[in-house]
Parts: structure tokens; C-alpha cells; sequence
């Protein structure tokens, strides 16, 4: 058995990280782009891990860190991971110590994971509890809506989304989830000044 890597309590209970999640298009990325144009030195963005072979343009530390198989799976033997899950063949994580080097510079780590990651954060045997917060549309006609005139996806992609729209948003309403609060993206501007009153409190305002 590979030893446990040691976990800097302190600095994550000094900065608590925030684990975001909600349906893909919910407005996660708009509402985190608003925070970090905001406040560009209080926050990190966690960079994940991944087996998979960088893209044209990407750059290890940057969208991901590239690693080997070998190397992942033994990060995941060490307990180094505070999420991790295999998608499409390659495997995917958030380390300890990308959240821990984030906090120790005293910054706020903000996590983007889907549901399946936020149930293992919660349920971490050693990874002190952060702050969950679930941004939900107004409705699912809503954000059909809103996947279609972001224009990225084709239609396959576009059910397979509200699917799993569907999926998470009863996890989030269904009294098990570890969600602190539920934020309703229905009005941007007031979505985000409840994000934001909820990850920095009144200050600055
Ligand atoms: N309150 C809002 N009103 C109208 N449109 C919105 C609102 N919030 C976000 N949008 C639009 O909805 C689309 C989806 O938003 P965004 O890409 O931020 O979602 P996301 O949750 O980050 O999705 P993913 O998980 O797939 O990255 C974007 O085109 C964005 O401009």
C-alpha cells in the first residue's frame, strides 16, 4: 500500500476551497469568467489531471496536466486525488495538491465537477469539507434553450447534456446532495451577485 500524502489542514481551512457544479450550461463558466475579471489575485482554478493526449494548443499546467497512466494510477493509490473518474477511455482528477497550492498562496480554489466528482469530494476520507455550491437553470426548457444558441454542441451532444441535466438536477434536489446553496440562473446579473455574496460574502459591495 502506497503511503498517504500529507494534507496542509491549516491553509484549506484557512481558505476554504468551493466545489461549483450544475447541468452543463447552466452558466458556470460565464458566472466564473464575471468572479476572476472581478477579482483577478483571490481566486485559483483548479487544473485537473488527464491521460489523455494534450489537443493542438494546450498546455501542461495550463488546461490540464498531461500524465501517464502509470502515473495517475499511482497518484490514486497515494489517496492524491480529492475526485477522480474515467471518461471516454482517459482518466480525469482533481489532485490534493493542485487545491492545497492554491489555498497556500491564499486563494480561494474554485472546482468545476460534475456530480459524480462533488459525492466523492463530500465523501473524502482525509480532504477537508469545502463549500458546495450547485448552480441551477430556471427550467429544462430554459436550458435547452440556452445549449442551442451556445451553438457548440450538435444535436446528439445536446440531448446527451439534458439528459444528464436531468440526473443532476435531481441529485441536487433530492436531500442527499452536499450542496450549501442553490443558486437559480435565471437573471444573470442577480445570479452572480448571489454567487458572488455567497463564495466572498458582502465584502466589496
Ligand atoms: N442568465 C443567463 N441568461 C441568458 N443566457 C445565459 C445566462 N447564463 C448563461 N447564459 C448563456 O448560456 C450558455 C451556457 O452558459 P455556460 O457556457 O457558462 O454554461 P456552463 O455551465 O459553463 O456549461 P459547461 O458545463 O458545458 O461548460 C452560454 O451561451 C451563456 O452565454
Amino acid at each position: 500500500m502506497a503511503p498517504t500524502a500529507p494534507i496542509d489542514i491549516a491553509a484549506l481551512k484557512a481558505n476554504v476551497p468551493i466545489v461549483i457544479s450544475g447541468p452543463s450550461g447552466a452558466g458556470k463558466s460565464t458566472i466564473l469568467k464575471r468572479l476572476f475579471d472581478e477579482f483577478p489575485d483571490k481566486f485559483g482554478f483548479s487544473v485537473s489531471h488527464t491521460t489523455r493526449q494534450p489537443r493542438a494548443g494546450e498546455e501542461h499546467g495550463r488546461e490540464y496536466y498531461f500524465v501517464t497512466k502509470e502515473d495517475f494510477l499511482d497518484l490514486v493509490d497515494k489517496k492524491g486525488f480529492v475526485e477522480h473518474a474515467q471518461f471516454g477511455g482517459n482518466h480525469y482528477g482533481t489532485s490534493i495538491k493542485t487545491v492545497e497550492d492554491i489555498a497556500e498562496k491564499g486563494r480561494i480554489c474554485i472546482l468545476d465537477i460534475e456530480m459524480e466528482g462533488v459525492k466523492q469530494v463530500a465523501n473524502h476520507p482525509t480532504f477537508p469539507r469545502p463549500r458546495f455550491l450547485f448552480l441551477s437553470p430556471p427550467s429544462m426548457a430554459v436550458l435547452e434553450q440556452r445549449l442551442r444558441s451556445r451553438a457548440t454542441d450538435k444535436e446528439e451532444a445536446i440531448l446527451k447534456r439534458l439528459n444528464q441535466a436531468k440526473v443532476e438536477m435531481d441529485f441536487a434536489n433530492s436531500g442527499s446532495a452536499p450542496h450549501d446553496k442553490i443558486v437559480v440562473n435565471d437573471d444573470l446579473d442577480k445570479a452572480y451577485q448571489e454567487v458572488r455574496e455567497f463564495i466572498i460574502g458582502k465584502e466589496g459591495s
